[in-house]
């Protein structure tokens, strides 16, 4: 499924009516009678509804939705937020429809929440700009403080689509009914906190519309996506035709993070596993992953990378001799994908030139801070513009990056967006990271078809963070270890 930015959904009604000829009025019937089907499914005991419309086309779905609840023998109050005038275009016709019924309305008045069960939010849709002006912030001020339930319509009111600042007061909404596609800012925070149970219901918008409108692909990558791209295993296989993996990982002072990203990359179906690592600390990490073979970092890394069908850099290497010169080697010369990690990123910002000279895939996993460092700036700034930032620097550089976080993203060397669906914030601690590193490599090896491998990487990471949780292990004591050993519920689960 796509997400768009307000902007974005407004280019697509406007080639919807301009282009391909559908009335807006059809579209907003459309709207709000989807929305009225999901009120009438999750409240069907009687309550009352107070809808609250504002001026622009949120608010001409709302008399939609009050015409045919309404029309459904339901108690409906409806409240205008600004002077009648003020209505034009498909609003106003879908007004007019509502008083020809035969249904009134009232001007706004905090009286009316009282006789209220659930307040509908028909205030401010995509068409928001900038902080909330009055009377719209008086009005979001009194729904929150009579704490009744509320409903809001394409997204909660003052939120915007895109991955703009939430503006002050913006209303928190219990659950959000989203119009045709999920917005952009429902895969932010603080933004997605606000908008409470959210689904999507169709309005009738043809695929085609997006297909002319939008330029920016940024689609949602779930449990589906990650099946249909599942790469089976023949029988007849052996372990050559399944990958062998190189990880670079570990050092005196971390050694888990060999441990447990080659731990993963077994576990997640890595024909052979070896393991670059000092040697002081192979038989600590070899206690650990039996199944691997194991290769003195000291030696010449050349012998390391030249067999390998993929290669992972950086969990917990370290890297402040040796690091550069071992990533430049692999930027320049390794012929097959490439992933950097952790404390290879951190070599990374040196050598963009490099990078974009590759001729192979790259992969970096950065987290918002790695990630930060890379484009000189701060934490802060990648959180407010993941989107951007992650699509950018792939772009610019033509590479995957996969930008943690909250729903995870993957962006592509062509700039488009893959949006991860899964996990949890059991996975905000270290050695998640280095587990993910281990599904990806081993994911990535297996193909040419890298973004599909990397996003099934991502989901199955989050998936199995998930299943734990479901199955009762507190997000605080959710360990890399014992997400390694649920892979395989996950494995079974999915494909
Ligand atoms: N896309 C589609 O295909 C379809 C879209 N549909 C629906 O249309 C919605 C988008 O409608 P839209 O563009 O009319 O904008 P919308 O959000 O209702 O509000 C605009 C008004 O808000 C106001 N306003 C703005 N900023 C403000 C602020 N900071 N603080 C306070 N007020 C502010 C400003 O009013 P003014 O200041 O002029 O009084 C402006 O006129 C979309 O979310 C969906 O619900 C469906 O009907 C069917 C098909
Ligand atoms: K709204």
């Amino acid at each position: 499924m796509q997400a768009v930015t307000g902007e974005e959904m407004g280019a697509v009604d406007r080639y919807v009516i301009e282009t391909l000829g559908y009335p807006g009025a059809m579209l907003m019937e459309n709207a709000g009678r989807a929305v009225t089907e999901r009120l009438l499914h999750y409240y069907h005991t009687g309550e009352r509804f107070l809808i609250l419309i504002g001026s622009g086309n949120n608010g001409g779905d709302g008399f939609v939705i009050a015409r045919t609840l309404k029309d459904a023998k339901r108690e409906v109050h409806v409240c205008l937020i600004p002077p009648e005038e003020k209505f034009k275009g498909d609003a106003k016709l879908h007004k007019n429809l509502y008083e020809n019924a035969g249904y009134t309305w009232t001007s706004y008045d905090p009286i009316y929440f009282q006789k209220a069960d659930i307040v509908i939010d028909a205030l401010l849709g995509t068409g928001i700009s900038g902080d909330i002006r009055e009377p719209y912030s008086n009005v979001i001020e009194a729904i929150t403080n009579a704490e009744k339930t509320v409903v809001s319509v394409d997204l909660p009111s003052g939120i915007p689509g895109d991955e703009t600042t939430v503006p002050e007061g913006s209303l928190q909404a219990d659950r959000t009914i989203t119009l045709q596609q999920p917005k952009l800012s429902y895969y932010t925070y603080p933004a997605r906190d606000y908008y409470g149970e959210t689904e999507v219901v169709p309005i009738g918008i043809p695929p085609t519309a997006f297909e002319h409108t939008v330029k920016t692909k940024r689609n949602v990558w779930s449990a589906s996506e990650t099946a249909n791209h599942w790469q089976p295993w023949a029988a007849s296989s052996h372990k050559g035709n399944h990958g062998k993996v190189g990880i670079i990982a570990g050092s005196e002072t971390m050694p888990g993070a060999a441990a447990i990203a080659a731990g993963a990359a077994v576990k997640s179906g890595a024909g052979l596993t070896t393991i670059a690592t000092p040697q002081s600390v192979i038989p600590m990490v070899a206690a650990h992953v039996p199944e691997a073979t194991y290769f003195p970092r000291e030696n010449e890394i050349s012998s390391f990378y030249e067999n390998k069908d993929g290669i992972a850099v950086g969990p917990g290497t370290g890297f402040d001799t040796d690091g550069p010169e071992i990533l430049t080697e692999l930027i320049e010369n390794f012929e097959g994908p490439l992933v950097v990690d952790a404390d290879g990123l951190h070599q990374l910002a040196e050598m963009l030139d490099r990078v974009r000279a590759r001729k192979h895939p790259l992969i970096i996993t950065p987290h918002p801070g790695e990630m930060a460092a890379l484009i000189g700036s701060s934490p802060r700034d990648v959180n407010s513009r993941r989107f951007e930032v992650a699509a950018s620097f792939a772009q610019e550089h033509g590479i995957y990056v996969v930008l943690k976080g909250p729903y995870t993203l993957v962006a592509t060397p062509e700039g488009e967006i893959w949006i991860n669906d899964s996990g949890n914030a059991g996975l905000a601690k270290g050695g998640s990271g280095d587990v993910l590193t281990g599904i990806v490599l081993a994911f990535v090896t297996k193909t040419n078809n890298i973004q599909p491998a990397i996003s099934s990487a991502v989901y199955m990471h989050g998936y199995t963070a998930d299943y734990l949780l479901e199955r009762g292990v507190p997000m605080e004591t959710m360990n890399a270890m014992e997400m390694i050993q649920a892979l395989p519920n996950s494995f079974r689960e999915i494909r």
